[in-house]
């Protein structure tokens, strides 16, 4: 099939030429290797076609770079300053051992967990998209934190994927913390989309790019003791049922598990699941009870306490993040080199899954009153029947595992943890620190 004649008025003949047999290519053989030229040149012909001179096609050239030089400012990871901010970061200091990726390094977890890594040498660089579903400016304050102990997070979504490539072509990581997620259990109701893309795409986009990597890295990410949904046996171990789910959120995290497994057995990753259960502590979460309930007490605002159907209290094996932290250190220490190569994988490769909970699960009533006692100050409490958003009755971690393999062993209880949260939100929200209105108008969902 012959390219189709066209009439170009003002432009040169060899490059009309050119962009002929390119349209020809991509019009009739599918796309060429100049495909963007023809379009523009498409572009540009029929608008001086339509407004007839050489002076509009000039007026649009200049449009096009300066549209160009925007969109190529918005890619910050394509800049000198930010290759070098990533490269420092990922620098071992004496005694480390590991180069690790941590997303949702302005997370709660994941900006603890990259502190203790730091600590110890290891190279580690931080992800975060610094999404709004709280307050951005505790994420920023994190992330300030991080900084000044010399880890850089690189801003942007774990889905896309041309920005996970430039890190990973940066950085040889032998391995990945993957803690970025759209966490909550009651929020699924109303934003259902965005779990799948963070919790579903999101993951299987950094396993792709991390099956992909030469050497691949090995994994451990944050799965949730919701994955035990509505499992009445106590407590909970690893091997009792999961296919039950109580949330969006749960099963977004179930599904990660079972995602986890396709990519350990196809392509060698070695992956490992930390099954958190409900972690609490300094610089926490606001959308978490422990946090929204002790703001509304401080501000003399009623706390909603959920009941059962049959006036039952509810009850949570809240463990605290210094315990968190060891359990995700030791996964790390603990893991074996993933074994693929070329998307194939040379032999089996580890796959572990943990629980890392306290083993005391408390009543959230009694939960509260250790919180009064902190604050020094009653809570108006207000008991509701819990509303069908996902919740689930009890947690209650069996770490028997965790124990014998990582050398788990939570040591803070709740008294303790709690006294450690209260101490920490009072100096962090405390009047004339800059932090004051850093919730104003935020509700916990
Ligand atoms: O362990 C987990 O897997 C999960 O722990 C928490 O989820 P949750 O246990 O629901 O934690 P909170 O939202 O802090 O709730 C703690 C307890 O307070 C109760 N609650 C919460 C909010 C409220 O207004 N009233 C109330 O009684 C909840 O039902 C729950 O029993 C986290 O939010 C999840 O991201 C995490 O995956």
């Amino acid at each position: 099939m012959a390219a189709p004649k066209v009439v170009s008025p003002g432009l040169h003949p060899q490059l009309v030429k050119l962009l002929e047999a390119d349209t020809y290519q991509y019009t009739s053989k599918g796309r060429g290797p100049h495909h963007s030229l023809s379009y523009y040149y498409f572009f540009s012909r029929a608008a001086i076609r339509h407004l007839g001179s050489l002076k509009t096609f000039c007026f649009l050239s200049f449009l096009l770079i300066i549209a160009w030089g925007f969109v190529s400012q918005r890619s910050p990871y394509s800049t000198a300053a930010w290759e070098k901010a990533v490269l420092q970061s990922a620098q071992r200091q004496e005694g480390g051992q590991l180069t690790v990726l941590v997303t949702g390094a302005a997370g709660f977890v994941g900006s603890h967990v990259a502190l203790a890594l730091k600590k110890r040498g290891d190279g580690v660089v931080g992800l975060d998209n610094f999404n709004d579903y709280y307050p951005v400016e505790l994420k920023r304050a994190r992330a300030t934190n991080l900084d000044q102990a010399g880890i850089f997070i690189a801003e942007g979504d774990l889905n896309d994927q041309r920005f996970l490539a430039k890190l990973f072509e940066l950085v040889h990581f032998t391995h990945v913390l993957h803690l970025a997620a759209q966490a909550g259990v009651r929020y699924a109701v109303k934003n259902p989309l965005a779990y799948v893309h963070s919790n579903v795409g999101g993951f299987v986009t950094l396993l792709e790019q991390c099956k992909n990597s030469h050497p691949q890295p090995a994994i451990v990410y944050a799965s949730s003791s919701s994955v035990y949904g509505l499992n009445s046996k106590v407590p909970f171990s690893e091997d009792d049922r999961t296919d039950h789910p109580a949330s969006l959120y749960a099963a977004t995290k179930k599904a990660d598990e079972v995602l986890a497994h396709t990519y350990n057995h196809i392509y060698g990753l070695s992956i490992t699941a930390l099954r958190f259960f409900t972690v609490y502590g300094p610089w926490g979460r606001p959308d978490m009870a422990y946090f929204s309930f002790t703001r509304n007490i401080v501000e003399g605002k009623p706390i909603t306490i959920f009941q059962g159907p049959h006036a039952e209290e509810l009850a949570r094996d809240f463990t605290f993040i210094d315990d968190i932290v060891k359990g995700c250190v030791a996964s790390l220490d603990t893991a074996l080199p993933s074994t693929g190569s070329g998307g194939r994988k040379r032999r089996k490769a580890q796959f572990r899954i943990f629980n890392l909970g306290n083993t005391q699960p408390v009543k959230v009533g009694d939960f509260v009153s250790i919180l009064e006692k902190h604050l020094k100050k009653k809570a108006i409490r207000k008991i509701i029947p819990m509303p069908s958003t996902g919740d689930v009755m009890f947690t209650h971690a069996n770490v028997t595992r965790a124990k014998s393999v990582l050398g788990y062993n939570p040591t803070t209880d709740l008294n303790t943890g709690l006294q450690i949260f209260v101490k920490w939100y009072k100096s962090y929200y405390k009047e004339g620190a800059g932090h004051g209105d850093m919730l104003k108008g935020y509700k916990p969902y």
